[in-house]
């Protein structure tokens, strides 16, 4: 009897046998989701100049110092400053420049003083807007009645206050959510070197298999496998292709795979795997000579590049699983058990992590909590495997309490419908046999 692995020695095999893919560079919102290879340093300060935080008037402080409601200061419009104005008018003692936020501050001025501080330039009370701006700037000159001082700096937005020119904006290593990928454009990158996202073939193997949509035959079923895994590659970051289902032939699977490995970083397959007079994947697989992708540079053949090793796992669901590196470019492939709840779970524990390798994302393996199994029936987990169950999860209210799980369907392996009502995995560990409500247990959130 060969050997029985472990989920972490099948994993640690995986993420061993895996590299991160090459750095490229992308534009930035290509780069989206992706890890950066280099730190970014800022080529130039964030403001890149002075400019103002607020609608009003760019003045002198000395101006409008003790300026009241009923005691204004005066003060000369002497220009209409826009986001994005060059030819800045000087404001000298008496003067004051209508301003934009955004816009720089001109020579002469050291604060701003908000329309709402001001007449607004209409000779009456208080304003609450701006005057419309007229065309020519010379038009928006006239007089304006400042009721509030303002004190040196007030109101404006310092030249650096964001980041300073030569400081790091983002370490090597940051994954590029959307705030991330705003920095990069605000300082001027319109690409980046990252690594890139792992292009995936999924396939599914079945002669008994028909795509959703259309009608089913006597003994056919829905091929979900091919959707679930197709939209779990979508949601680890990886851009898949969703190649369906394959009959139970064993040349047409292997030409099939074959084919598709020009687009392949790494390529999936459900069904097929079992002990099965069908077991097609293994069969086709398994040949030592499958796919023959030529000759090593030193003129021989390596025969372990073309061969998937097909294994029994202690592990409940995902007992059968294969992997291997094929073709000429060693394109990792892992073939998953055809039960679409263990092709599933199998996903979440290989699949995901060898993605999240191949892209250089840490942590590799999803995140996990205890919680306290709710309900009045125990668990039994088949003693020597390691069960993952569908839970329910309800994080505790208080941040150091564990929170409270309930196992959801039972453990069998075509429960597709409890598995679309579970939020998180329970991890019964090999060792153990039975788990009471209100043990504690550790969860997987599948979030
Ligand atoms: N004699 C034994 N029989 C089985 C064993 C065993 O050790 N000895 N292992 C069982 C376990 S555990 C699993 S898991 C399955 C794995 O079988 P395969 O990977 O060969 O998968 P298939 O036989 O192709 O399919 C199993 C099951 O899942 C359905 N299926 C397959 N693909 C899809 C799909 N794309 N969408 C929806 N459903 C799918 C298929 O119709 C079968 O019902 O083997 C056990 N048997
Ligand atoms: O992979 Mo199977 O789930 O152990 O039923």
């Amino acid at each position: 009897m060969s050997k029985t692995w472990s989920v972490e020695e099948h994993l640690e095999d995986i993420l061993r046998s895996v590299r991160p893919l090459d750095p490229i560079e992308l534009n930035l919102l290509d780069a989206q989701g992706c890890v950066l290879v280099d730190d970014v340093v800022v080529p130039a300060a964030l403001p890149p100049f002075d400019n103002s935080s607020m609608d009003g008037y760019a003045v002198r402080t000395a101006d409008v110092r003790g300026a009241s409601e009923e005691f204004p200061a005066v003060l000369s419009v002497v220009g209409d400053i826009a986001a994005g104005s060059s030819g800045l008018p000087v404001v000298v003692s008496g003067e004051a420049a209508r301003i934009m936020t955004g816009a720089p501050l001109p020579p002469g001025a050291e604060a701003v003083v908000p329309v709402e501080w001001t007449d607004g330039g209409t000779g009456g009370g208080p304003a609450d807007a701006m005057a419309a701006h007229s065309a020519a700037p010379e038009g928006a000159s006239g007089q304006v009645r400042v009721h509030r001082p303002v004190v040196a700096r007030q109101h404006v937005r310092a030249k650096g206050s964001d980041v300073e020119a030569g400081t790091v904006a983002l370490r090597a290593g940051t994954v590029l959510g959307p705030a991330q990928v705003g920095l990069l454009a605000a300082v001027g990158r319109g690409s980046v070197v990252v690594r890139p996202r792992p292009r995936v073939v999924v396939l599914s193997t079945g002669s008994e298999l028909v795509a959703p949509g259309e009608a089913l035959g006597p003994g056919q079923i829905h091929d979900a496998n091919s959707f679930v895994l197709t939209a779990a590659a979508r949601a680890a970051g990886a851009i898949p292709y969703r190649v369906g289902a394959v009959a139970d032939d064993a040349e047409t699977l292997r030409a099939t795979v074959e084919d598709q490995l020009i687009r392949a970083d790494l390529v999936v397959t459900s069904g097929g795997v079992s002990v099965g007079a069908y077991d097609v994947v293994k069969e086709a697989l398994s040949r030592v000579d499958a796919f023959r992708g030529g000759e090593e540079e030193d003129g021989t053949d390596d025969p372990a590049r073309d061969t998937v090793e097909f294994r029994r796992l202690a592990m409940q669901p995902g007992k059968p699983q294969g992997f291997g590196l094929i073709g000429p470019d060693r394109t990792p492939i892992l073939t998953l058990p055809g039960n679409p709840v263990s092709a599933y779970v199998s996903f979440e524990l290989f699949v995901r992590p060898a993605l999240r390798h191949l892209m250089g994302q840490k942590p590799v393996r999803r995140r996990t909590v205890r919680a306290r199994l709710a309900g009045d029936t125990a668990l039994t987990s088949p003693e020597g495997k390691r069960q993952f169950l569908r839970g329910d999860l309800t994080p505790s209210a208080d941040q150091d309490g564990a929170g409270t799980v309930r196992a959801v369907g039972g453990p069998g392996s075509h429960l597709i419908a409890a598995l679309a009502h579970a939020n998180a995995l329970i991890d019964i560990p090999e060792e153990t046999g039975r788990v009471a409500p209100g043990d504690e247990v550790t969860v997987v959130p599948l979030d």
